[in-house]
């Protein structure tokens, strides 16, 4: 299988305005998808963020398996690293985002009250790779529609300030992917869950590997899904995406049932799920605690 790779002309150009905007503000709010908290993390923002201070949002959570978000949320906290599960596309997360950034910057705050500074505005920074949820999650912050919103990764560009109530702020940045994926299954992962523009990736490629990882994690959302004997559920991923095309009526196109089946999973018809599975072994160590 291809490595998909990408080298966008305006990601050196992103990685210099981020910088030199991480520091105007108090906070960055990175926003993953909740799916693929680790994989959607760009590893060249997260050497920029260096010690901000710093909220994850485990965004698009209403499409992750419930379960594992709340794994992945214990682990996170055991690292230190506060986060929060989101659902921006029908939730208001102005709320809970503001108690936390609050609560990161209590020393911050204290010390300004201490000289005096009653009224403190907290400015934060919203960074996060493509299509991970940042105008959605900015609209639904700012309670208006002021960021443009797209399905298609790569539609923010410019970086705007928006305020909320609250002494509030928050600047928006353009989504940054990272030119090479180191392990290709990250790539997989990415292009399936539309993080990566069209041609860039072949879709009956990621179709096989999506259908393998079902037949491991979530058979039982195939089986729904798609009817399926326990030995069909068996079947190489090839041969159950040609059976698949049979199915619908396609004859042998299996590019178009591979074109369907991504569809299908995009529009989260295909159950809540999570790509990424914490490391293995740290709930033992949680356990030890
Ligand atoms: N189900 C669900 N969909 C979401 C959520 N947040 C965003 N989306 C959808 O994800 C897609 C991408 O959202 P955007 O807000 O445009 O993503 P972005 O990170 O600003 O994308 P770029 O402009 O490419 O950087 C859109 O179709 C949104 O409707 C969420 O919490 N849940």
């Amino acid at each position: 299988m291809a490595t998909i790779q990408w080298y966008p002309g305006h990601m050196a150009k992103a990685k210099r305005e981020i910088q030199e905007r991480l520091k105007q503000v108090d906070l960055v709010l990175e926003v993953v998808d909740a799916r693929l908290p680790e994989s959607s993390r760009n590893p060249m923002l997260r050497e920029l963020i260096g010690d901000k201070a710093h909220l994850l949002l485990l965004n698009k959570a209403d499409l992750a398996d419930p379960q594992m978000t709340q794994a992945w949320q214990k682990y996170y906290q055991r690292e230190q690293q506060p986060v929060l599960a989101l659902d921006s596309q029908h939730g208001q997360p102005l709320r809970p985002v503001l108690h936390a950034a609050k609560q990161i910057l209590a020393p911050k705050i204290a010390a300004q009250q201490q000289k005096g500074v009653l009224k403190t505005t907290i400015r934060a920074m919203c960074i996060g790779i493509p299509n991970s949820g940042k105008s959605t999650f900015l609209n639904r912050l700012a309670g208006k529609n002021i960021a443009p919103i797209g399905n298609r990764p790569g539609v923010t560009r410019k970086q705007n300030w928006l305020k909320t109530k609250d002494d509030f702020e928050v600047l928006d940045t353009p989504g940054v992917l990272w030119p090479k994926f180191e392990d290709p299954t990250v790539g997989q992962k990415l292009a399936l869950t539309g993080a990566i523009k069209e041609g860039l990736y072949h879709e009956d490629d990621i179709t096989l590997f999506a259908l393998g990882f079902y037949q491991k994690q979530y058979p039982q959302i195939l089986q729904q899904t798609y009817q399926l004997t326990a030995a069909q559920l068996d079947l190489p991923a090839v041969e159950l995406l040609l059976l698949l095309t049979k199915q619908a009526g396609f004859r042998d196109d299996y590019d178009r049932m591979a074109a369907k089946f991504l569809l299908y999973f995009r529009k989260g018809k295909l159950g809540r799920i999570t790509l990424d599975l914490p490391p293995v072994g740290w709930e033992a160590t949680v356990a030890d605690d």
